[in-house]
Parts: C-alpha cells; structure tokens; sequence
C-alpha cells in the first residue's frame, strides 16, 4: 500500500491551561494556532469542556473566525455543546468522554453502551455538514458501534500505550494497529491521539491506514523550551520518517 499522507492536528488546550492559571489573555491560544499553521500544521484541534479548564467559548469563536485550518472540535455529547457546535459549524467534531473529575481524558467514549444517546448527536452534527469522529479505545465492538452509528472517523485513543512499558506497551501497540486495519475494513477514517511524544509517535505513525494524529499537550511543553514550529518541525519529521522509512 503507498504510503499514504499523515495528518498532523494540534491541540491547543494547553496553552489555555497556562492563560487560565493568571485568569488574563496571554499566553493567546489562538496566536498559538495561528503559529502552528505558519508551521506547517493541517488542522487545529481544541477541547471546549464543559467546565471551561482551559479552552473558553471565545477562543472557539476566535479559532473559528480568526485562523485559517480546518477545526477539529472536541466536545462532550451534551445539549450544551451540540449547541456550539451547530452554532460555529467547525469542519470537524470529534465527540470525546468527559467526567469533571479527571485530570484529563482517561480512555475512550462507549459508543457500543452510548449507542443510542449518541446517535441523534452523529446525526445532528452531520446534518450540519460537520464531520463526526469519535474517540474510542482500539476495540472492534467499538469500531462496529461508530460504524454503525454513521461516524465517518474514529480517533483511537493511545493514552494508554503512552502510559504503558515494554511488554504492556507493546500489547497496547498491537491492539491499536490491529483496531486501524479493522478500521480500515470497515470504511472509517482512522485517526490517533492522546498522550503522544517524540518518544512514542513513530510506532503510530508507521501504523498506514492512520491518516491524522492529534497532539496537544507534549507539544505545548516543548515549545516552552524550543518555540512551537521547532517542537512541530521535529514531531513531523519523526512520523515523516516512520511513514517512509526515510
Ligand atoms: C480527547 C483527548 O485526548 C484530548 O484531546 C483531550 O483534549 C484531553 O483533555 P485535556 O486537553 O483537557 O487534557
Ligand atoms: N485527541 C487527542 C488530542 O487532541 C491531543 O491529546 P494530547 O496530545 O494533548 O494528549
């Protein structure tokens, strides 16, 4: 199979993690935004949660109207967000778990358990011309159950493999590689996110039928020492060179 082009999105949460900390309006995530597409980045992915930690109602305004890539936005399956979402119509909408109580996102959406709770979302959305994804864990009952709710895309959570080591790691790689070949199969567009790092992206990124992975956090951090496009420029040469060997 040729290799096929590797999406990167970024996440730019975390800049608004360290705005909030001082309640002002730097640093700006939407200046962040505009300096990864300066740098070459093909989409913009921001989580409005529902408690507002970093990502605010005005930086998805500002994102939607301000910067120039498409907008993956990320967002509970509540009222309150489908609401934003059909009220901003960003290019995309990835539909990812949500509990107040977490540090961050812990695994994946039960899209099989949430079946029917979900579907009206997946309809709505797409209705709007906005391309669903769902964030599940790399499992097939999962899998079916995006398919069969009418998503396009799924994002395979690798929050797990990233956490993991050696022999745990691994298992967790080949559970992911087998659920994009399956995702694959079943005529979903496969993309991959969470808790990636230079350390642990090019086992993902050799993965072919992975068309777009989205990293936010590692990223942020990095540029705090390096700048943005040099944190970006080094993320993309390691899955350019997983994806070609180069
Ligand atoms: C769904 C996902 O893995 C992330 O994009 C998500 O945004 C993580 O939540 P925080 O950004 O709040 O850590
Ligand atoms: N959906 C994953 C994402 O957008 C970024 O996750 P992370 O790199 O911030 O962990």
């Amino acid at each position: 199979m040729m290799n096929r082009k590797l999406r990167l999105g970024v996440n730019i949460d975390h800049v608004a993690t360290i705005r909030n900390a001082r309640g002002g309006s730097f640093p700006d995530p939407v200046r962040a935004a505009q300096l990864a597409a300066q740098a070459g980045a093909d989409g913009i992915t921001a989580h409005l949660r529902e408690d507002r930690r970093h990502i605010s109602d005005d930086d998805i305004t500002r994102l939607t109207n301000e910067v120039d890539l498409p907008l993956n936005f990320e967002m509970a399956a509540t009222e309150e967000m489908l609401g934003i979402a059909l009220r901003h119509r960003p290019h995309a909408a990835c539909i990812v778990p949500e509990k107040r109580e977490e540090r961050t996102t812990e695994g994946g959406l039960d899209a099989k358990g949430n079946f029917d709770h979900l579907k009206p979302f997946v309809s709505k959305l797409s209705e709007a011309g906005i391309r669903v994804s769902l964030f599940i864990e790399a499992d097939p009952a999962q899998l079916e159950a995006a398919k069969a709710l009418g998503a396009p895309v799924i994002e395979l959570h690798t929050g797990a493999y990233c956490e993991e080591t050696g022999e745990a790691r691994d298992k967790e790689l080949q559970r992911i590689v087998k659920a994009a070949a399956y995702a694959d199969e079943l005529g979903l567009e496969c993309h991959a996110g969470h808790g990636l790092t230079y350390n642990t992206v090019k086992p993902i990124a050799e993965i072919d039928t992975i068309v777009e992975l989205n990293i936010g956090h590692f990223l942020i951090g990095e540029a705090i020492f390096c700048g943005l496009a040099q944190a970006m420029d080094k993320m993309r040469s390691l899955m350019n060179e997983a994806r070609t060997g180069a």
